[in-house]
C-alpha cells in the first residue's frame, strides 16, 4: 500500500499482529495488501442541537474490511479515543472473529468521536439517529449490519433500527443487531459476550487443572462485557476479587458481591462511591495476584511495562485488542505461565449470537433462549479446541494460532472466488 488513510498506535498493532501470522503462514507479500486494507472507509459529520441551543458537528466513521464472506458485521462505539486508525482495526479483528467462528461476514466497525457520558438522553437519541441517518446509502442487512460496542447499547441499537427503517418506509429490524428483544432482538444476545467469556475461562480451567470454586478473578470494565462476564463467573463459582470502571477500582482478597455492585452501577451509573475500603490505585489492579484476568474496557492496557508484572494464570480477553504486540512477546517469553485466550476467541459470544439475531430477523423466527445458548457454547468449544491443536502444532500462541485459522479462511475464500490480485 502506497499511502494509507489508517494512522495511530492501534491499527499500526493490528498491522503489526498481521505481518506476524502473514510471515508465519508464508502469504506472498503481494497478497498482504489486499488481505490487510479495508475495502471501504465512509466519514461522517454529525450535527446535533445541545440541550443549551448550541448546534455541535461530531465525526462518526464506518469501516468496513471485507465483502469477501458476506455482509460485513461489527459494533458502534461511542468514545472520545475513536478515529479512523482505530475503528479501521477493530474491523481487520472482526474479520479474523467472524472467519475463526466460521460466521458468514467480513469485519466493519464504526463510531463517533464523543464521550456519551456527556450526552443528556435526548443528545445521545439526537446523536445515534443522525449518524444511522448518514450512514444510510452505505449499509444494509445484506452490506453491512451494525451491533454495540463501548459507550453504546440495546436502546441505541433500536433508535438505529427506527431511523434505518422510517427512511426504508417499513420495519427493517435485520439492519442491525444487539437490539432490545421488544424491537425484535434475540433472547441472549446482551448477555452473550460476557457468557462466552466465563464459558471460555471454564474451559481454560480445566485445561489447567484448576476448579472453578478455587478461582479468583479480576475484572476491569464494568460495562456490558464486564459487568456480565463477572457474574457469569461467580455463578460459576469463581470469587470476584476485583472490579473496575472509567471512575474507580475495587479489591478485596475476601471477594465482592457482583449483585450489589451491579445494584450500585444502575442506581449511580458508574462505580465511583460504592466502597471507601477496597478502593485501589486502578493501574495497580491488572497486577493483583488472582487466577483469571479479565481486560473488558480499552485497548493496550497490557503492555511491555505490566507484562512481565502480571499475577495471573489466564488472561481473558473481553475487550478487543487490550495487549500490545510487545506484551505479547513478554507473554510469549513466559511460557505455559499465563494461558492466553485471545480477543478474537474469548469475546466472541457476541457476534455470535448477533449472527443469530440476524439469521431469526431474516427468517421471522425466533429461539427460545436455550438454543441460543447451545449453539453459542457449541461454536466457542469448537474454535477453542481449533486454537489449542492448531497452537500446539505448530507451536505458536493462541493469538497467533487463532489469527492464522482467521486468516487462512479469509485468504482462501478470496482466492476461491477469484477476487485477488
Ligand atoms: N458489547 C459487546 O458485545 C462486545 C464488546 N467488546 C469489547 O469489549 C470492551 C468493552 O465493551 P462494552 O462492555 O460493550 O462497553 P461498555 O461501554 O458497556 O463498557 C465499557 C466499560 O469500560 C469502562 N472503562 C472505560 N475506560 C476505562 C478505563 N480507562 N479503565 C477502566 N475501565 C474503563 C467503562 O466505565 C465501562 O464500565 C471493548 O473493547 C469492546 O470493543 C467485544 C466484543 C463484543
Ligand atoms: O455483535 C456484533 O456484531 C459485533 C460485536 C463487536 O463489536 C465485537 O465483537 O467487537
Amino acid at each position: 500500500m502506497s499511502r494509507s488513510i489508517y494512522g495511530g498506535a492501534v491499527f499500526e498493532m493490528a498491522k503489526q499482529q498481521f505481518e506476524q501470522v502473514a510471515n508465519h503462514l508464508q502469504i506472498p507479500k503481494m497478497e498482504r495488501d489486499r488481505l490487510l486494507y479495508p475495502k471501504r472507509a465512509i466519514a461522517v459529520s454529525c450535527p446535533i442541537h445541545r440541550d443549551d441551543g448550541r448546534t455541535e458537528v461530531f465525526q462518526g466513521y464506518r469501516v468496513q474490511h471485507h465483502l469477501t464472506l458476506g455482509p460485513t458485521k461489527g459494533g458502534t462505539r461511542f468514545a472520545p479515543s475513536v478515529d479512523v486508525g482505530e475503528v479501521a482495526a477493530l474491523a481487520v479483528w472482526m474479520s479474523w472473529k467472524c472467519a475463526l467462528a466460521g460466521l458468514p461476514y467480513g469485519g466493519a466497525k464504526g463510531g463517533i468521536t464523543v464521550d456519551p457520558y456527556t450526552l443528556s438522553p435526548r443528545e445521545l437519541e439526537a446523536l445515534s439517529r443522525r449518524y444511522m441517518q448518514e450512514m444510510i446509502p452505505f449499509v444494509g442487512p445484506h452490506t453491512d449490519v451494525m451491533a454495540p460496542d463501548m459507550g453504546t447499547n440495546e436502546q441505541v441499537m433500536a433508535w438505529f433500527m427506527d431511523t434505518y427503517s422510517m427512511y426504508q418506509g417499513q420495519t427493517i429490524n435485520e439492519i442491525v443487531t444487539g437490539k432490545p428483544v421488544s424491537a425484535g432482538g434475540t433472547l441472549g444476545r446482551r448477555e452473550a459476550t460476557g457468557r462466552g467469556v466465563a464459558y471460555l475461562v471454564g474451559r481454560a480451567l480445566d485445561h489447567l487443572g484448576v476448579k472453578a470454586g478455587d478461582a479468583t478473578a479480576i475484572v476491569q470494565g464494568f460495562g456490558n462485557v464486564g459487568s456480565v462476564t463477572a457474574y457469569s463467573l461467580a455463578e460459576r463459582g469463581v470469587k470476584i476479587t476485583g472490579v473496575s470502571d472509567h471512575t474507580a477500582a475495587y479489591y478485596d482478597p475476601a471477594g465482592l458481591d457482583v449483585a450489589e455492585l451491579q445494584r450500585h452501577i444502575t442506581k449511580r451509573g458508574q462505580l465511583a462511591g460504592f466502597s471507601s475500603q477496597s478502593t485501589i490505585e486502578p493501574s495497580d489492579l491488572l497486577l493483583r495476584k488472582c487466577d483469571v484476568l479479565v481486560p473488558a474496557a480499552m485497548e493496550q492496557v497490557i503492555t511491555d511495562q505490566n507484562a512481565p508484572k502480571l499475577k495471573c494464570r489466564i488472561l481473558a480477553e473481553g475487550a478487543n485488542g487490550p495487549t500490545t504486540p510487545e506484551a505479547d512477546a513478554i507473554l510469549d517469553r513466559r511460557g505455559s505461565e499465563i494461558f492466553v485466550l485471545p480477543d478474537i476467541l474469548c469475546n466472541a459470544g457476541g457476534v455470535i449470537v448477533s449472527y443469530f439475531e440476524w439469521v431469526q430477523d431474516l427468517q421471522r423466527l425466533f429461539w427460545e433462549e436455550a438454543e441460543v445458548f447451545d449453539r453459542l457454547y457449541r461454536i466457542l468449544e469448537r474454535s477453542f479446541q481449533q486454537v489449542i491443536a492448531r497452537a500446539k502444532h505448530d507451536r505458536i500462541s493462541h493469538r497467533m494460532a487463532a489469527m492464522a485459522i482467521g486468516v487462512n479462511v479469509v485468504q482462501s475464500a478470496k482466492r476461491t472466488r477469484g477476487l485477488f490480485p
